[in-house]
């Protein structure tokens, strides 16, 4: 079968909204080239695990190639996702080049093309992300392997955020909590968490997509598959008890997200937020704190951001 593949040149920080304009159009699948991951590769032993080439990425900024089925008549819906595209911008997104170019392509050429960018990544002390067709050996005994197929959902792990999300679970799960992860996507969040020992994990997404990738990952993950997953915005209408929030997604919907973490939070709950590029950090660090937070660590992994805070309620 012959497929369609767009290509937009476009900026790191746009990647997640544009890639789910193109799934919302029907694409079947995203493949991202991001400069930054290159140029985040460790070179201590500690990636060792990345077989990164170079020359598969673009100079400046990140490719992100989309396949649609050639039976979707792409002249009728490219105008509205360019447009969608632009709007971006109004909501103070980067859309860098915002180039965009048309080509045919075979199925076996895109199918497994993003496999190839995906491999086994130690993602802090404890956790290593390793895809679920890779066959992986522990390194050391306390190594807690986390089961992944992504397929069209955001999280394999090895974005910035997604690692800078790991780490911070790391930080603040010693065992036994309730956790809610907001905008699951592949459920790489939840897994982390089972896999910390949290006992109880709740895990959301608005997209039905990711719904379903993040439930076929739990099953991937023998201590996962007791977590709970479903569609819902937000914490909207959720009304659980829980001692963390996690929530991996962009700046803007964190500012909505604040106040009802803070409702669901127990008394020294943690609330873990990622997906903030850099130039919005002040501003939710203002909104953590105008609702009470603490804000116990910030961390940064090339532009995006991690806050970790705490809500302290004075007796
Ligand atoms: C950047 S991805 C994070 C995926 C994964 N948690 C990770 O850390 O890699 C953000 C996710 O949030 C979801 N999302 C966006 N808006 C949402 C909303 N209002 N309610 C729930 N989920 C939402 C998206 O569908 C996407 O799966």
């Amino acid at each position: 079968m012959k497929w369609m593949e767009i290509k937009l040149l476009t900026s790191s920080m746009a990647v997640e909204a544009v890639s789910n304009i193109f799934i919302e159009a029907g694409a079947s699948g995203v493949s991202i080239e991001d400069k930054m991951d290159l140029e985040n590769v460790p070179d201590d032993g500690f990636g060792e695990i990345w077989e990164i080439d170079p020359a598969d990425y673009v100079a400046e900024g990140v490719a992100i190639k989309a396949y649609f089925p050639e039976t979707i008549f792409l002249p009728e819906i490219l105008p509205a996702m360019k447009q969608r595209i632009l709007t971006l911008t109004t909501f103070g997104l980067d859309i860098g080049k915002n180039e965009l170019t048309i080509s045919e392509v075979s199925e076996s050429s895109w199918a497994t093309a993003w496999k190839k960018y995906y491999h086994p990544v130690k993602v802090s002390r404890f956790l290593t992300v390793v895809p679920s067709w890779e066959d992986y050996t522990k390194k050391h005994e306390d190594e807690r392997i986390l089961k992944l197929d992504p397929g069209m959902a955001f999280g394999t792990g090895t974005h910035p955020t997604t690692r800078l999300s790991l780490q911070a679970l790391e930080m603040v799960l010693t065992g036994g909590e309730t956790v809610i992860d907001v905008g699951t996507g592949s459920g790489v969040l939840s897994i982390a968490s089972k896999a910390l020992n949290a006992a109880q994990v709740y895990a959301y997404d608005l997209d039905e997509v990711a719904v379903r990738s993040a439930k076929e990952n739990m099953n991937l993950n023998a201590f996962a598959q007791d977590v709970s997953v479903a569609a819902n915005d937000l914490l909207n209408g959720i009304t659980l008890e829980a001692d963390v929030v996690v929530a991996n997604i962009l700046a803007e919907i964190i500012l909505k997200l604040i106040a009802d973490a803070w409702r669901v939070l127990k008394p020294n709950g943690y609330f873990v937020t990622s997906g903030i590029i850099v130039d919005k950090k002040a501003e939710i660090l203002a909104a953590l704190i105008a609702q009470g937070f603490q804000i116990d660590q910030v961390h940064q992994m090339g532009d995006w951001i991690a806050i970790i805070a705490k809500k302290v309620v004075e007796d």
